[in-house]
Order: structure tokens, then C-alpha cells, then sequence
């Protein structure tokens, strides 16, 4: 579909043209218009940009040209407040902020970031985390986690703050291929709509569009 087609789908994400500035010059830019339940996964070589396109999404940094657009709405610097309400981002190290399982899990609470939400109960809690692929205690410490654990409890949260759009970036550099499994289910079966960062054979071709960059050339498979 062309980048500037709307579709019908009453939730829509459009990258027109997006770039981050830290990409080669012959790099094409990113346009593509993803929908609920779609996946689109940035790939290339270690250094060819793909993370700063990312936080150009996440509005972490300001692109160098292009355009986001959420539905009707522009993504912009006005916008930005709206947008991140909307996101759920993943960095590649992940973000805990508490000493124990249920304080990671309550952050966003803590921090008000959700205010819509109740704080989630044990239950819903333990709920999640299972859905994340991870049995654990809520009075685990952070300390004694993997990283592959602390990956899912950072998944788990973001089940529990019920944003539309996820952001991932390498979200299975630390999860063995069964959790990799578990978490490419988890994103097939929901009504998200999620951009991710990955190097993993497997996990690209669980995604409905491809964006291959390169350090001086660019494909996208969309
Ligand atoms: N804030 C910044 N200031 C200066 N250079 C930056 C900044 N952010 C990114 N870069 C540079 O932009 C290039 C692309 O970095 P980026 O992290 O986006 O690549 P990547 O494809 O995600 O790499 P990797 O796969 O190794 O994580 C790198 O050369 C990096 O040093």
C-alpha cells in the first residue's frame, strides 16, 4: 500500500518519508502505513542507523526530514505529549527502575505516567507475566534477574500499560529461541501495532514488513 493511501482500518500508523539524519545520504527514507496487528521490523549492519530511526519514533529525537502521522493526527513536537501516551518503547537495555519485580511493574504508576489505569493488583500482575513468558515472584529482586528475565519483566509492563503501539528496540538480543517464540506470539496475536530493531533471522520473518537498511544502500519489503 502506498505510503499516503489512508486504509480503512480505524487505527493507522504512516511514516512518509522519515529520516533520522544519522543514516548514510543514499539511504532511501522510511515510508510504509502499518495497521493493527502489523509488524514492521527495521534491520541492517551494526551502525547503519536503525536504532536512531527508532528514537526518531519514539520522539526521542527530531527527524532530519518526514513526517509520522497517528490516525488524523501529525506527530510534531505539539504532538509529542499525545504520542507517548500512545507508545510502549523498549529500549535495548531494558529500563527497571525498582528494586523488586512489582516495583518495575508499577513504575508507570509511580511515575503517573498511566493515571486511565488502576494500579494493577497481584493477580494481573502475575498474569502478565506469564504472557510474557516469565514465572516469577513479585518480590523478586532486580538484582538476581538475567537479562533475558528482567527483558520479560519489562514486557510484562508494557502488557500492563495497554498502549497501542509498541517500540522495540532488540527485543530478543537476551532471550533464547523459546522466548524469542514466546514473545513473536505474544505481538502476532494482539491488536498492536509494533516497530521493532532486530538482527534475528527468525524474528524478521514473524514481521509483515521489512526494512532493510544498509550503510550506503536501502530496501524495504513492505
Ligand atoms: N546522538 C548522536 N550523536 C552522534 N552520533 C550519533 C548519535 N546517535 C547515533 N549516532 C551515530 O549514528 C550511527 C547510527 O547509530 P545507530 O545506533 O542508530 O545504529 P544501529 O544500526 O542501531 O547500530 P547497532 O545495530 O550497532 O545498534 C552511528 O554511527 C552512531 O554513532
Amino acid at each position: 500500500m502506498p505510503a499516503n493511501t489512508y486504509p480503512s482500518s480505524s487505527r493507522y500508523l504512516i511514516f512518509n518519508e522519515l529520516r533520522s539524519g544519522f543514516e548514510a545520504s543514499s539511504v532511501p527514507p522510511l515510508s510504509v502505513t502499518l495497521q493493527v496487528g502489523q509488524h514492521l521490523a527495521i534491520s541492517g549492519v551494526s551502525g547503519c542507523g536503525k536504532s536512531s530511526l527508532l528514537q526518531v519514533i519514539a520522539g526521542l529525537k527530531a527527524p532530519q526530514s518526514g513526517e509520522v502521522l497517528y490516525n488524523d493526527q501529525q506527530i510534531g513536537e505539539s504532538a509529542l505529549h499525545f504520542w507517548r501516551q500512545q507508545i510502549c518503547y523498549f529500549p535495548q537495555q531494558a529500563v527497571m527502575g525498582g528494586e523488586c519485580v512489582r516495583d518495575v511493574l508499577h513504575l508507570p504508576w509511580r511515575l503517573k505516567a498511566i493515571t486511565h489505569l488502576p494500579l494493577p493488583d497481584e493477580q494481573t500482575c502475575l498474569s502478565a507475566l506469564r504472557k510474557a513468558g516469565i514465572d516469577v515472584l513479585l518480590e523478586k529482586t532486580i538484582a538476581s534477574l538475567s537479562g533475558g528475565e528482567k527483558q520479560r519483566v519489562a514486557i510484562a509492563r508494557g502488557l500492563l500499560m495497554q498502549r497501542e503501539i509498541w517500540l522495540m528496540d532488540e527485543p530478543t538480543s537476551a532471550l533464547d529461541p523459546v522466548g524469542r517464540d514466546h514473545i513473536i506470539q505474544l505481538i502476532e496475536e494482539s491488536s498492536l501495532i509494533c516497530i521493532s530493531v532486530s538482527h534475528d533471522p527468525v524474528w524478521l520473518t514473524s514481521a509483515t514488513h521489512v526494512h532493510t537498511m544498509s550503510l550506503g544502500k536501502d530496501e524495504c519489503n513492505v
